[in-house]
């Protein structure tokens, strides 16, 4: 057996047992596109425990929506290794890593991506649709999420007739409808006025108290960073601890 083979094994032990619920080790990403090869990650190393929430601060550029996609399996390292809940990202070809995003993970981005043609309802419910649940059951798992983050009553609007932070709200509810492991924000109150940003920041908490969903939050907003449990710094293609 190999030398990766073995530490292979060993980060997905880490997260099989339930408590390191993401694990990413020397992960690296080399960008080769452009005349010059650009190193934005850099043999990194995150370990993140179910329950908690770890927040990602760095300057622009610093490679904060790089590692979101890694962790999020929508980009593969050019070196290195992400285990989700036992499972190594690296194992997974398309269809499989398509599929174990589905049921693994929950993506919450500043500009929500909710589709505009459907209902709240719907767009809640579409992870669920997605992987093959029937309308009516999914529907259902979908209100009781709308209900848990207070928008229960905007059900049947479609994106257009809600708010921003009501709109935040049903992406949170669409990105938990699957109970996933590994919850993934990119700036989630970025667009949001303050008082509708300390609403989602409230909410925040009452998930990580009733969920053992591990959260990674990116954001360049000083308080909600340090609303989570610990801060990392992404600098020189690695993390460092801030808090
Ligand atoms: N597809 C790509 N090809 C080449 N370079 C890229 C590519 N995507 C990102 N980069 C470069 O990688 C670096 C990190 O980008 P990234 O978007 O991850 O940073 P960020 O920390 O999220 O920035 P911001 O806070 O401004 O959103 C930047 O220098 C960017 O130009």
């Amino acid at each position: 057996m190999s030398e990766t083979t073995v530490n292979k094994e060993s980060l997905v032990n880490q997260t099989a047992n339930g408590r390191i619920m993401l694990a990413c080790r020397d992960l690296t990403r080399i960008y080769r596109e452009g005349p010059q090869d650009v190193t934005v990650l850099d043999g990194l190393s995150l370990e993140v425990r179910a329950g908690e929430r770890v927040a990602v601060v760095g300057s622009s550029g610093s490679g904060k929506t790089t590692l979101l996609n890694l962790l999020g399996g929508l980009d593969r390292p050019t070196r290195g290794e992400v285990s989700i809940a036992g499972e190594s990202l690296l194992d997974l070809g398309e269809a499989a890593l398509g599929k174990f995003r589905n049921r693994r993970i929950g993506f919450v981005y500043q500009f929500h991506h909710l589709l505009a043609e459907f209902s709240a309802l719907e767009n809640a419910a579409l992870p669920l649709i997605i992987r093959g649940q029937r309308k009516r059951a999914a529907e259902s798992r979908a209100r009781e999420l709308l209900a848990k983050v207070g928008i229960e009553h905007r059900a049947d609007h479609k994106p257009g007739e809600l708010s921003g932070g009501e709109r935040q709200r049903v992406a949170i509810a669409r990105a938990l409808v699957t109970d996933p492991s590994l919850v993934l924000m990119d700036e989630p109150t970025g667009n949001l006025d303050q008082s509708t940003a300390a609403s989602i920041l409230a909410l925040m908490d009452e998930l990580a108290r009733t969920t053992d969903c591990a959260f990674v939050v990116v954001t360049h907003d000083p308080s909600l960073a340090a609303h989570q449990d610990r801060v990392m710094k992404l600098d020189g293609g690695r993390l460092t601890e801030q808090r």
